[in-house]
C-alpha cells in the first residue's frame, strides 16, 4: 500500500491543490486531487489531513469487495464500493436507517441545536416533512411513454415531482448509478409537469397571473410581454429525425432548422426582441431588456458526446401522442434569437455554449468564495446582503448585451446531465451553470463526489440551495462542523443532503428486491509483461525521471517544478503504453491546418509554444490533465476536444479570463504539429524514428506492435472467436448467435488510438473509432454502426470523448489501455456497457504493465476510492483531511 511506503515527516506537507484558481486546482483529476494518505501514524491508513477535505478512513470490510489473490474485482455485492453510502440517497435497502438522521432530530432536539442556524430553518423544516415520502412512487398514464417505468424510476419520479413543488430549493440532485435510467426518469419529469412548464410559458402574457404565480424570483423584473407583440406560429415542423441530421454537426446546422411540433400561441415575436436589444446600453434599456426576456421551457446542458443520444431519447421513448417539441441548440449557425430557444418544450445543448453564452458570476461571488476560504472555523461571515443581491442582479441586466440566447431567456428548469462537470466551482463552466435564469434546477450525476467535498458546493450553488448557496456559507455550516467534528459533521451533511440528492446503485435492493437485474461484471487486472527492449527504454526513462526529481527536491523545488513531475509522470504512463507516444506522436488532428500555419511562426516562438506545452499541468477549460493537449498562438493549453468544441461552435474567443486572443483550428498546435516545424520533417513518426541518438529506434515506430497493444489484440480476437456456433444454439442457449460478441477498447491518448487501429487492420478486425476530434454526427455513426453492424466488432474511443452518458449494451467487454488517476472515470467508461439493456455479463480487462509507475496508479486510485467512500462511511476513527506529499511523490518515482 501507498502509505507503507511513508514516514511521518508532516513537515514535508506541500499545498499541491491550490485554493484558488492557481494551476494545481482542487479539480483536477491528477494526483493533485488524489487527497493521497500519507504516512502519519506510521503506515497503515494512516493520513495527514487538513480542513480542505475533511476525509477518514474506512473500514476494510466497507470497501469494494476485492480479491487480492487474482485481481478480479466483484462487483456484486451488496455493499456498494461508490461514494455515497446507503444513507445518501434515501431510496434504497437501507431506507429505514436512512431516515435516522432526521428522527435523530425529532427525537434529540440536541442534535438539532448542535447544527441549527436561523438560516437553516428551512432546510430543518424540509428534512421533517420529507420523513414520510420516502416510498412513494409516481407515474404517467398510460401511452405517454413508450417504455413502462422502472419501479425506481416510479419513485424517482414522485421524488422529483414533490421536489419541484417544494418551497425551498425547487429540484436536487438525481445520483443513480450510471446505466439506471436518470434520461428516462428525467423524460418523465418533463412531461409529469408539462402542464405547469405550458402554464409558464405561457405566463408572459398575463401580467397579473405572472405575479400570483411569482413565476421566476430569479429575475429582477418579471417578463411581460404585451400578448399583442407575440406571433402565433406554428413554425416549421419537421421531424426530430430531419433536424438531428442537421442540427448537430458541427458545421451544417441552420438556424432554427430543428423545430419540430412548435407550441402554438408561445412565440414571443423575435423582431420586438431585437429592435430593443440593439437600442444602446442604457440602464433603461437594459432593465427593458430584461423584462423582454422570453419564458423558455426545459434546458438540458449535457457533454457534446451526448447531445443526439438525449434527442433521440426523447424522441424514442414518448410516444407520438404526447410528443415534445425538441431543438437541439448547437453548432456554428445556431439561432442569435433568444425568443426561438422559447419556441420548444426542450432545448438541449451543451456545457461548452452554456460557459459561452451566459455571462459569468460578478465580483460578489469571487468575493464570497474568499470569505469561504479565509473564514476560520467559528468565524462566521454573513451571506451577501438583499442589497449586495439586487445590485449584482442589476448588473446582470447590463450585461445581458454580451450574452447569447440560453442566457436571455428564462427557464421554466434547468437539467444539467453529467453534472459532474460543474464539479470545480471556480471553472467558466460551473459559473455560466450558476448564470442561467431557471424556475427548477436538476443536476444529473452517477458520480457527484469525485475528489472533494468543495464539489458539492458548486452543486449546491448551482441548485440555489440555500443557505449552503455561498461558499462562506457552505464552509461555516457544511465544512468547519465536519473539522470540528466528523461524527456530527457528517450526520449534518447526510442530512442536508438527503434532501437534495437521491442515489440508487446497481447493487440497491427495494423491499429485498434488487433494483435492477443486470448481468453481473467482472473487472479483471491484467497484468502484462514488457519485452525486453521496452523494458530498457522504461528503465532509462524512469532513471532520468527519477534523477530529475532528485534534483527537484535537493533544490527543495519539488513544488514549483510540479507540473514539470507531472510530466515526467506523464512519460512514464506513456511509456507503458507504447515507447512511440513518449517519442512524441501524437495524431495529427484530421483536417489539420495547423501545420502551415505554425511553419508561418519563427523557430523561437515554435520552441517557446512547445515548451509551454510540455510543462503544461491542466486544461485551462476543463481544468483536467489535458488528453491531446494543444497550445494556443497565446500560449494557453487545452485538450484538444475542449477548445476544438469551442472554436467551431463560438466566437473563438480564448476562454481564460482577460485573453481576447482569437482561436482557430488552424491556431492551436500539438506538439507533433510543433516538432514537425522544428525538424521540416513532413510527419511525427519520421521524427520519432530518426532521433539521432535513438538506440531504440527499433521500438520506437508506429508500425511497432508494443506488448500492450499485443495484449489488447489478443483479447480482441479471442472475444470474436470464442463463439464459434454450433447447429444446436438457440437465441436462447447462445445469444451470441443474434448479436455477435463485441468490446469496446478505451485510452487516454488518441495517439494510443492510433497505433492500435495498425493492429485491428492487419488483423482485419473491424472497428469505429470515437474521440472528441470528431463531428458529432461522426461520432453519432460510429455508435449506431457499433451498436448495429454485426461485422462491427470493436469501438475505440477516447476516454474522455466517450466515456460519458453513450449507450454502448452492444458490448459485453471492456478493455482499458491505460490507468487514469481518477477511477470514477475509468467507472463511467465501464458503465457504457453495464447499463439497463444489457443482457450478457460484461467483463472488463484493465492492462497494466508489471513493475511500472502503473503499480503505483493503482495504489493511488484505491487510495482514492477510500477517500471518497471514507468520507461518507461508518469509520469515525480518523477524521482528517488529506493531501499529497512529497513522500506520495518519492513514492510514485520510487525514491
Ligand atoms: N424504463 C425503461 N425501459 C426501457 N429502457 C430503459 C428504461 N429506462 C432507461 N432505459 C434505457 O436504459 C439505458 C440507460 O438509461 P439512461 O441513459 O437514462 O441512464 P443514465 O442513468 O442516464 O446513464 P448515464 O449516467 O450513463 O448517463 C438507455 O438505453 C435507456 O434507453
Amino acid at each position: 500500500m501507498l502509505a507503507g511506503s511513508m514516514n511521518n515527516d508532516n513537515d514535508n506537507v506541500i499545498d499541491l491543490i491550490s485554493d484558488s484558481g492557481d494551476d494545481f486546482d482542487s479539480d483536477s483529476d491528477d494526483p493533485t486531487s488524489t487527497n493521497v494518505t500519507s504516512g502519519e501514524n506510521g503506515g497503515g491508513q494512516s493520513v495527514c489531513f487538513q480542513d480542505e477535505d475533511l476525509l477518514r478512513s474506512t473500514p476494510s470490510s466497507s470497501r469494494s469487495n476485492i480479491n487480492d489473490n487474482d485481481d478480479v474485482y466483484v462487483y456484486d455485492s451488496p455493499s456498494s464500493h461508490r461514494m455515497l453510502p446507503a444513507s445518501f440517497g434515501g431510496h434504497n435497502s437501507a431506507s429505514n436507517n436512512e431516515l435516522a438522521n432526521v428522527n435523530d432530530m425529532q427525537a434529540r432536539p440536541n442534535l438539532e441545536n448542535r447544527f441549527m442556524d436561523p438560516d437553516e430553518s428551512a432546510v430543518y423544516q424540509e428534512a421533517l416533512q420529507n420523513i414520510s415520502l420516502d416510498k412513494r412512487e409516481d407515474d404517467l398514464d398510460e401511452g405517454v411513454l413508450s417504455v413502462s417505468l422502472l419501479k425506481h424510476q416510479k419513485m424517482a419520479l414522485a421524488w422529483m415531482v414533490s421536489k419541484e413543488n417544494s418551497s425551498h430549493c425547487a429540484g436536487g440532485i438525481l445520483a443513480d448509478d450510471q446505466g439506471l435510467g436518470k434520461t428516462v426518469s428525467t423524460i418523465a419529469l418533463i412531461l409529469k409537469q408539462k402542464s405547469q412548464q405550458s402554464k409558464f410559458m405561457c405566463a408572459d402574457s398575463d401580467p397579473l397571473k405572472s405575479e400570483a404565480l411569482n413565476l421566476d424570483e430569479d429575475d429582477e423584473a418579471v417578463t411581460v410581454v404585451d400578448k399583442e407583440k407575440q406571433s402565433v406560429n406554428d413554425g416549421p415542423k419537421k421531424d426530430l429525425d430531419a433536424s438531428l441530421s442537421t442540427a448537430a454537426s458541427t458545421s451544417d446546422v441552420k438556424p432554427s432548422s430543428s423545430h419540430m411540433d412548435i407550441v402554438p400561441n408561445r412565440i414571443v415575436e423575435s423582431k420586438v426582441e431585437r429592435k430593443k436589444t440593439k437600442t444602446g446600453t442604457s440602464s433603461a434599456s437594459s432593465t427593458m431588456r430584461s423584462m423582454m426576456r422570453p419564458a423558455a421551457g426545459t434546458l438540458v446542458v449535457c457533454p457534446a458526446s451526448v447531445l443526439k443520444q438525449w434527442a433521440n431519447e426523447l424522441n424514442d421513448k414518448v410516444s407520438q401522442s404526447a410528443r415534445l417539441s425538441v431543438l437541439v441548440y448547437h453548432g456554428g449557425a445556431r439561432t442569435k434569437d433568444p425568443s426561438e430557444l422559447a419556441k420548444y418544450d426542450v432545448v438541449v445543448t451543451t456545457y461548452t455554449i452554456v460557459a459561452n453564452e451566459v455571462p459569468k458570476q460578478n465580483a460578489d461571488d469571487d468575493q464570497d468564495q474568499k470569505n469561504g476560504e479565509e473564514s476560520s472555523v467559528g468565524n462566521k461571515r454573513k451571506p451577501p446582503s438583499k442589497s449586495k443581491k439586487r445590485k449584482k442582479k442589476l448588473k446582470d441586466s447590463d450585461i445581458d448585451l454580451d450574452s447569447g440566447p440560453v442566457a436571455r431567456v428564462r427557464w421554466f428548469r434547468v437539467v444539467l446531465d453529467e453534472a459532474q462537470t460543474i464539479k470545480n466551482f471556480r471553472t467558466q463552466v460551473a459559473k455560466g451553470c450558476c448564470g442561467l435564469r431557471a424556475k427548477r434546477r436538476w443536476c444529473l450525476s452517477g458520480t457527484p463526489i469525485q475528489n472533494s467535498i468543495d464539489e458539492l458546493y458548486s452543486y449546491f450553488r448551482f441548485l440555489k440551495y440555500d443557505p449552503y448557496s455561498t461558499y462562506s456559507s457552505f464552509c461555516t455550516m457544511i465544512k468547519h462542523p465536519i473539522a470540528r467534528n466528523a461524527v456530527h459533521g457528517y450526520k449534518k451533511l447526510q442530512t442536508v443532503l438527503r434532501i437534495v440528492l437521491l442515489r440508487r446503485t446497481k447493487e440497491t435492493t427495494i423491499n429485498g428486491e434488487p433494483i435492477i437485474n443486470l448481468p453481473p461484471k467482472t473487472i479483471k487486472l491484467q497484468k502484462v509483461d514488457f519485452t525486453k527492449e521496452e523494458r530498457a527504454f522504461y528503465l532509462t526513462l524512469e532513471e532520468r525521471s527519477r534523477q530529475q526529481f532528485k534534483e527537484y527536491a535537493a533544490a527543495g523545488t519539488v513544488k514549483q517544478n510540479y507540473a514539470n513531475i507531472l510530466l515526467l509522470l506523464l512519460r512514464l504512463r506513456q511509456a507503458c503504453d507504447h515507447p512511440l507516444l513518449v517519442k512524441g506522436h501524437q495524431s495529427v488532428f484530421k483536417g489539420d491546418g495547423s501545420i502551415e500555419m505554425a511553419k508561418q511562426l519563427s523557430k523561437e516562438r515554435v520552441i517557446d509554444l512547445l515548451a509551454r506545452l510540455e510543462v503544461s499541468a491542466l486544461c485551462a477549460v476543463c481544468r483536467d490533465t489535458p488528453e491531446d493537449a494543444v497550445v494556443a498562438m497565446c500560449g494557453h493549453i487545452f485538450c484538444y476536444q475542449c477548445i476544438y468544441e469551442r472554436i467551431t461552435t463560438d466566437e473563438n474567443m480564448c476562454p481564460v479570463p482577460n485573453c481576447r486572443n482569437t482561436l482557430s483550428t488552424e491556431s492551436v498546435f500539438s506538439s507533433g504539429t510543433l516538432k514537425i516545424c522544428i525538424s521540416g520533417k513532413t510527419s511525427t513518426h519520421a521524427i520519432a524514428s530518426s532521433s539521432a541518438d535513438d538506440e531504440l529506434s527499433s521500438i520506437s515506430q508506429s508500425s511497432y506492435i508494443s506488448s500492450k497493444i499485443q495484449a489488447t489484440v489478443d483479447i480482441l480476437n479471442s472475444i470474436i472467436n470464442m463463439h464459434a456456433l454450433t447447429d444446436s444454439d438457440t437465441i436462447e442457449s447462445n445469444p451470441n448467435r443474434v448479436s455477435p460478441v463485441k468490446a469496446i477498447v478505451f485510452s487516454q491518448w488518441t495517439g494510443m488510438l492510433d497505433l492500435l487501429e495498425f493492429s485491428l487492420n492487419s488483423n482485419l478486425i473491424q472497428y469505429r473509432r470515437l474521440d472528441g476530434t470528431m463531428s458529432l454526427n461522426s461520432r453519432d455513426k460510429a455508435v449506431k454502426d457499433f451498436n448495429t453492424d454485426p461485422e462491427v466488432r470493436v469501438m475505440i474511443m477516447s476516454l474522455k470523448a466517450g466515456n460519458l452518458g453513450l449507450n454502448m449494451v452492444a458490448a459485453c467487454h471492456v478493455i482499458l489501455l491505460d490507468l487514469w488517476w481518477n477511477p470514477y472515470a475509468e467507472d463511467q467508461a465501464i458503465d457504457r456497457a453495464h447499463r439497463i439493456g444489457q443482457t450478457r455479463p460484461v467483463t472488463v480487462s484493465r492492462l497494466t504493465i508489471t513493475d511500472t509507475v502503473e503499480d503505483r496508479i493503482l495504489s493511488l486510485q484505491e487510495e482514492k476510492r477510500a477517500m471518497v467512500n471514507s468520507a461518507f462511511g461508518e469509520d469515525k476513527s480518523s477524521a482528517h483531511a488529506t493531501r499529497l506529499t512529497v513522500d506520495d511523490l518519492r513514492y510514485l518515482f520510487r525514491i
